[in-house]
Order: C-alpha cells, then sequence, then structure tokens
C-alpha cells in the first residue's frame, strides 16, 4: 500500500479567521477520499493547498510523492482539479476545450484528436461535440470538466463538490465515472456536499469542523459511533423468539413474525457476543442483520448541523 496524498499539521487562516487548524490526512493510493464538512468549514481550502494553489501557513504535505513546499511542479505533474471553478470555456465547443487542453499538455496534433475523441465518446458528450459548452446541460459540463482534466492522465485527482446540482441520474453518471477511475488505479480526494455520494463512493471519510477533522473512517465505523443502531434477528419459531427475548439485554420483538430487535453497534465483538448468548441457551437464529444509522445521523451527532451543506 502506498500513501499518495499525506498531511501533517496543515493550518490556514484569513486574517483571524482560522480555516485549517492542524488537518493530518494519510491516504492510501487507488482509494476514494471523501472530505466532508459544513459550509465553510475549509473543504476547498484544503483542495487549493493540496494542489497548490493556495499556500498552508503551516504544516507539511507531499502528493505523489512531490513535497507541496518544495516541488509544487511536481505536484502540479500528477494532479488533476475540477471543482467548483471550472476550466470549461463556455463560448468554445466540447471538442476545442478538449484540443485545447491537449496543447496544453503538449500532445501532438494526432495524439490530440484522438484523446479528444475517445474522451468526448467516454464522457457521452461526442453528440454535442460540436456546440458552445454554454448550451450543456449541467450535467455534461460536469462530465467534459473531468474529461479535460483526464487528458494530463493524472494519477490523483482532486473533486471539490463534483456533482452539487446535477439531478440523480446525472450524480449516478458521474458516480460511475470515478468508479472507473479508481480501478483504473487513479485516487480521487473528493468533497462533497452528499452525504450518500460519500457513503456509495468513498473507501475512507473525514469529517472536518471547526478548523479540525473531528471524525474519520469507513461509512461503516463513523456510523457505528453513535447510538441507534441495533441487530434484527429473525428465529423459526414462536418458541425461540420468546426464549431468546428473555435473554437479551433491551430486545423488542417486532412485529410478530419471529423478530427480535436488539440495540447494540453492530461490531464484530458485540455480534459475537449476541450469538455466544444464544448458543449458550440453545437457540437457533434463522437470520441475523445489522442496522446502523445513516451517514446524516452521523454528521448531526458530530457537527449539530444535519447536512453538511444544503445551500449554496
Ligand atoms: N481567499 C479568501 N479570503 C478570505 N477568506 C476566505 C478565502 N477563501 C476562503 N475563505 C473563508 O474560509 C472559509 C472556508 O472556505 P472554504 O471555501 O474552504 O469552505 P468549504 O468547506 O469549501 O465550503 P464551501 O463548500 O461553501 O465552499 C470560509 O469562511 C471562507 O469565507
Amino acid at each position: 500500500m502506498t500513501i499518495a496524498i499525506s498531511a501533517s499539521g496543515l493550518r490556514k487562516s484569513f486574517g483571524d479567521k482560522t480555516v485549517l487548524d492542524g488537518i493530518d490526512l494519510a491516504i492510501t493510493s487507488g482509494s476514494v477520499f471523501a472530505l466532508l464538512g459544513p459550509n465553510g468549514a475549509g473543504k476547498t481550502t484544503t483542495v487549493k493547498i493540496l494542489s497548490t494553489l493556495v499556500k498552508p501557513d503551516g504544516g507539511t504535505a507531499t502528493v505523489a510523492g512531490h513535497d507541496l513546499a518544495t516541488d509544487p511542479k511536481g505536484v502540479r505533474s500528477a494532479i488533476g482539479v475540477t471543482g467548483q471553478f471550472s476550466a470549461v470555456d463556455g463560448l468554445m465547443t466540447g471538442e476545442e476545450n478538449l484540443m485545447l487542453m491537449a496543447d496544453l499538455h503538449h500532445l501532438n496534433r494526432r495524439q490530440a484528436r484522438r484523446t479528444t475523441a475517445e474522451l468526448l465518446h467516454r464522457f457521452d458528450i461526442a453528440d454535442a461535440a460540436n456546440k458552445p459548452a454554454n448550451t450543456y446541460s449541467g450535467g455534461m459540463k460536469r462530465r467534459l470538466d473531468l474529461a479535460m482534466t483526464l487528458v494530463g492522465s493524472p494519477r490523483i485527482i482532486f473533486l471539490d463538490e463534483p456533482t452539487t446540482g446535477l439531478d440523480p441520474r446525472s450524480r449516478r453518471g458521474m458516480w460511475q465515472i470515478v468508479e472507473e477511475l479508481v480501478s483504473d488505479g487513479v485516487t480521487i480526494f473528493l468533497t462533497t456536499q452528499y452525504l450518500e455520494e460519500a457513503d456509495q463512493l468513498a473507501d475512507h471519510i473525514a469529517v472536518l469542523d471547526g478548523g479540525r477533522l473531528v471524525a474519520e473512517g469507513t461509512s461503516q465505523e463513523l456510523k457505528r459511533r453513535i447510538p441507534g443502531g441495533h441487530v434484527v434477528l429473525h428465529f423459526a419459531d414462536d418458541a425461540a423468539v420468546t426464549a431468546a427475548t428473555g435473554i437479551l439485554t433491551g430486545a423488542i420483538r417486532d412485529g410478530n413474525n419471529h423478530t427480535l430487535r436488539v440495540p447494540g453497534d453492530g461490531s464484530i465483538a458485540a455480534l459475537r457476543g449476541l450469538l455466544d448468548q444464544l448458543d449458550a441457551a440453545s437457540i437457533d437464529v434463522g437470520e441475523l442483520s445489522v442496522h446502523t444509522p445513516d451517514l446524516d445521523d452521523v454528521f448531526l451527532a458530530l457537527t449539530g448541523q444535519s447536512q453538511p451543506e444544503t445551500t449554496r
């Protein structure tokens, strides 16, 4: 396992407002990392620092093995950034935007044409290739933006709120593209206002609040951190449910279909304890499922807000 992005003690203030107050990161190559945080938490600032657009006031970071402070050029050559400040020129066609990008990456004419044609096809914008980009839908513009980033074949891509404002279908299309990139070994650093997006895509999630990372883990780990989880046990018959109700603390019958709900965090240790207790009493369980709170519950518990961002 190699580390694509690492950071230690990153700090940034604007005037007397501290935006980042010591951020540490270790993001594995080929994984999706999602940074969640309320409006104005500093997600974009973090992306800008790691992509060399803004200098941190303190701390160190390495991106694709290049030190941010001493080798910003090396960092820039390894990364792609798409996001809130799109590189798409609305007056140019999709094809022209991509050709311009190919020019910037010093591809020769033939390579540029081939890459542009491939990307237009792959991102489903070939039919509109000769139309000005400002006639594109929001989803098409995002896809073109990401396609332009891919011209340089970056191994690390920063996606700053890639699906904000997109309809569910376009959002899913974008998720599929991200999944394809990851299967090609690309590392994705994602900021998002959609918990569902982090849940769907991210291997590792960090929640930024008050200038610090207040929680980190997989989506399952984060969900287990807050109360509200329970385990559902399904038994073969009434006798088994009644017997289990008698021995499992806090167990509640769920309707009349031989099902019990038992409060618990769903961890391996808790499940083992539960099953051991049933085993000791010779009660067979038919089915077992773990129900964890969703990321929205986690976010509320951690930051006191029900959604990272609801308006822009
Ligand atoms: N160049 C700047 N000068 C002054 N303040 C800034 C500057 N850039 C960002 N800020 C402030 O820093 C804070 C963090 O901004 P940032 O854009 O990083 O947040 P964010 O988490 O990405 O939120 P959003 O999704 O709303 O952009 C905000 O309060 C913002 O007003």
